[in-house]
């Protein structure tokens, strides 16, 4: 019997339907709920927002599929799930389980460093990480049909995600204006894929969603990130490490809708309690951190 696979349009159109909203992390069904009332589009299961895998050290692997299964019957929103790049025993348990998209995730530890997953040989829809469009194409060509980029995942620092938004971005258009024989030789630079490129081009954008992540903590993170360009945001630790998960959850939502009306972001940002505390960058050696993982 051969394998039926979702095609690119359903499954990039899936995350389509996420656009504007905020995705969360949540390592329980207690989160999950929270995450859902908040006002969240989807959940990502995993086992530690990306802070306490940090402090944890060792191996990050994919969440107990008990951890799976508890957040999928708690909320009735689409549930995430993480596994570690070029995992494809884990890629392939997570999607016998059902979750809706698997997040290829450099916050756990790699299982391969040399190649990510086949994605279009799965049924289920995968998001990936980037940090420049070099990056980000080479993981469309393997099938990803949603983008993040990486930003420092569990720092509370908004720095690298923007960093790596305004970097996607000003590189998709400088794409854009190419001519059709420049695109050969950019293709080189970048070590992207010359079709995913044309596609660019053509396109005058990303042919799928993509996302910020890594480092958002206050409502204006979130904010800036939509003004900036994301299509929507991923919130981990921001929220859970926060002094008030509830509070800071429902104002990021919020303030990620309506992020160009900064009276209402100046006043959900009111009265939240502190936010967590913030990693500098430079603190981190090259090994801590996460977004140098994958390639
Ligand atoms: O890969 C991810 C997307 O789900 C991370 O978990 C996300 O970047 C969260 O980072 P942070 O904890 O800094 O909010």
């Amino acid at each position: 019997m051969s394998k039926i696979l979702g095609s690119d349009k359903v499954k990039r159109g899936m995350a389509e339907m996420q656009k504007g909203g905020v995705i969360m992390d949540v390592v329980n069904a207690e989160q999950a709920k929270l995450a859902e009332a908040a006002g969240a589009v989807a959940v990502m299961a995993l086992e530690r927002v990306p802070s306490d895998i940090r402090k944890a050290g060792g191996v990050a692997r994919m969440a107990d599929p008990r951890i799976v299964e508890e957040v999928m019957n708690a909320v009735s929103i689409p549930v995430m799930a993480k596994g570690r790049i070029g995992h494809i025993t884990e890629a392939r348990v997570l999607e016998a389980m059902g979750v809706d998209y698997i997040d290829e995730s450099e916050v756990l530890t790699p299982a391969d460093e040399e190649f990510h997953l086949k994605k279009d040989e799965f049924t289920v829809p995968f998001v990936c990480g980037c940090r420049d469009l070099g990056e980000a194409a080479r993981r469309i060509g393997e099938g990803a049909a949603m983008l993040r980029t990486k930003g420092e995942p569990g720092t509370g620092n908004i720095v690298e995600a923007v960093r790596h938004l305004r970097k996607v971005n000003a590189q998709v258009r400088k794409l854009s204006v190419m001519n059709d024989d420049e695109i050969m030789t950019e293709a080189k630079l970048l070590g992207a894929p010359y079709e995913v490129l044309k596609e660019i081009k053509t396109l005058g954008k990303l042919p799928v969603v993509n996302f910020a992540a890594g480092g958002v903590a206050t409502p204006a993170d979130a904010a800036l990130m939509m003004e900036l360009g994301a299509d929507g945001v991923f919130v981990g630790s921001g929220i859970f490490k926060s002094e008030s998960p509830e509070k800071y959850a429902k104002a990021i939502v919020q303030a990620t809708t309506h992020y160009q009306d900064y009276a209402l972001i100046g006043k959900l940002s009111k009265e939240l309690g502190a936010a967590m505390k913030g990693l500098d960058i430079n603190s981190l050696s090259l090994e801590e951190r996460m977004q140098e993982r994958g390639w």
